[in-house]
């Protein structure tokens, strides 16, 4: 076990409300675990376990390797230790208890991409944010969350935005509920506790009637103000629970002894104190690109062997660029390197509204079908991936074509069922024309091949907009969803012979990451 500082051995010994502060590295998360196992080892029921909040899943991978690689907690205090996101506690909640505020008994999850689409009406209706005054963007806003309401209430799916609201009426409205969450998790560990919007403030109020709750928090790193965090949430904290506050300072466990923490929060304000910072080197490009990315490439090589050589088995690397195209190029370069430089592996993070709907495009198409409603569902999935891309912006342009697609099929298939040939200008040609040409390609099998047959046919084609879903599928591999997305299709064609289920398949695989 590491050596806890004074102020990190104070934690440990406190019984009882605490609010811990410190910078990144200061060790909150360390004592908070090692705390946590204290709690389970000496004050715990049988069933009763501690709960450690989070609100990135990849925090909760690092919490819960943190906690396997403390020699200190013995696997029984270990599995008393339950570690999830915050968005994920709630859902559960709500799965099991949501009826009691008037929630149908089934309910699913609105993944964003179905709630850009839900939405995409009213926002045509308003235009672009940066468009709106004060008064309308807050009509916007009601009529959106009247939307989301009615979709929880009515249908029964419920996206990310109401999850905090509506656990918060539930825990506010049950004493009995309340009681039983204290049975279950007596205390709870809210990490990144100066993130928390309004409503989840409700629900960690409403957990604190009955449950010990330790606030892990660093002011300094308040990343979702713009989602409603509030700099006044550890003080509305201390003023609820009068909780023991240990301040762990600007402690730096993590890069002891360099300046790396000082050099990122002067990159974030530009305002640079010193010439040269220990633990920070800098690396000029030449300005012609190939021999720019050539240097990127050899730069993350060398940086990748140097963290290998350190034998530790938790390293990460970031590259860190200014656009979503750089993003792409410079991953695609990564995949790629220049002569016989193996793909380097990694993960990009982009907005996933686009790329998984174009997904849901290509997916049909893969299945072949061959139906009379082939075309109605491919202009049905145009239309979502139209007024789903944008996410929670989507341009004007998009949502008018959606509604302008629809229309001329409409008028297309009255025609045909009026026996006359549809239009030669309608805009629905070029997409028959697609697949048409999609239902021609002969599959092989390997869902990579077929995938990229399928694509070549929507970015060869005369529609636009199957062209710009082309180019958007080309990003579903950055989701990290390629390889579990690869081998279910491959199942898929070894059962049935052709991907009769592609879309089925594309549409969980999206809801399950
Ligand atoms: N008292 C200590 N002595 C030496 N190393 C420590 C001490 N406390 C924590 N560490 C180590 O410092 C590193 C950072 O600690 P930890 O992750 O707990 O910090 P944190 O405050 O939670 O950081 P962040 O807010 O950035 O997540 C870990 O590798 C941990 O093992």
């Amino acid at each position: 076990m590491v050596d806890l500082t004074p102020k990190q051995q104070i934690v440990l010994a406190t019984v009882g409300h605490q609010l811990v502060t410190g910078g990144p590295g200061s060790g909150k998360t360390t004592v908070s675990i090692l705390k946590a196992a204290k709690i389970a080892r000496e004050t715990l029921k049988p069933g009763q376990r501690v709960l450690f909040l989070s609100f990135a899943r990849a925090t909760v991978s690092c919490v819960l390797k943190a906690i396997d690689d403390e020699q200190d907690i013995s696997p029984a205090d270990r599995s008393r230790i339950e570690v999830d996101t915050y968005h994920n506690f709630f859902w559960r909640l709500l799965k099991t208890h949501g009826y009691l505020v008037g929630l149908p008994r089934r309910i699913s999850f609105l993944t964003p991409p179905g709630e850009a689409i839900a939405l995409a009406a009213i926002r045509r209706e308003y235009g672009a944010d940066k468009k709106l005054d004060d008064a309308e963007l807050a009509e916007k806003r009601t009529r959106e969350k009247a939307e989301r309401e009615r979709l929880a209430f009515a249908e029964g799916k419920i996206c990310f935005d109401l999850f905090a609201d509506l656990v918060a009426r539930l825990l506010e409205g049950s004493a009995k509920l309340r009681a039983l969450t204290a049975i279950t998790w007596p205390c709870i560990i809210f990490d990144e506790f100066q993130d928390t919007s309004a409503a989840q403030w409700r629900v960690v109020k409403a957990l604190g009637d009955r449950c010990t709750l330790i606030a892990l928090a660093d002011p300094e790193q308040r990343i979702f103000e713009f989602i409603g965090a509030d700099p006044a949430r550890l003080d509305h904290f201390k003023a609820a629970f009068a909780p023991t506050f240990t301040e762990l300072g600007s402690d730096n466990h993590r890069s002891k002894d360099t300046d790396i923490l000082l050099f990122g929060n002067e990159v974030l304000t530009a305002n640079f104190s010193k010439s040269e910072y220990a633990g920070i080197a800098f690396c000029g490009f030449p300005s012609n690109r190939n021999q720019a990315y050539a240097a990127l490439v050899t730069q993350v090589l060398q940086a990748r062997a140097r963290l290998i050589a350190t034998g530790r088995p938790d390293w990460s690397l970031a590259i860190l660029v200014p656009t979503k195209r750089m993003m792409r190029i410079v991953s695609d370069i990564l995949r790629e390197p220049f002569g016989n430089v193996p793909a380097i592996a990694h993960a990009a993070s982009i907005d996933m509204e686009g790329p998984i709907l174009a997904a849901d495009v290509i997916a049909l198409l893969l299945q072949q079908a061959c139906g009379a409603d082939d075309l109605d569902q491919l202009v049905h999935l145009m239309c979502q991936y139209l007024r789903g891309r944008g996410g929670s912006d989507p341009s004007k342009r998009d949502l008018g074509d959606a509604v302008r697609l629809e229309r001329a099929l409409a008028k297309w298939n009255q025609r045909i069922a009026a026996g006359r040939a549809p239009h030669a200008s309608s805009v629905i040609q070029p997409i028959a024309a697609v697949l048409y040409a999609s239902q021609q390609v002969v599959m092989l099998g390997d869902p990579d091949k077929d995938w990229i047959a399928i694509r070549a046919k929507l970015a060869d084609g005369e529609c636009p907009r199957l062209r710009a879903i082309a180019n958007d599928a080309r990003n579903v591999r950055l989701l990290e969803r390629g390889n579990m997305l690869r081998k279910t299709l491959e199942q898929n064609w070894r059962e049935r012979g052709r991907y009769a289920d592609a879309l089925d398949i594309t549409l969980l695989d999206v809801t399950e990451n």
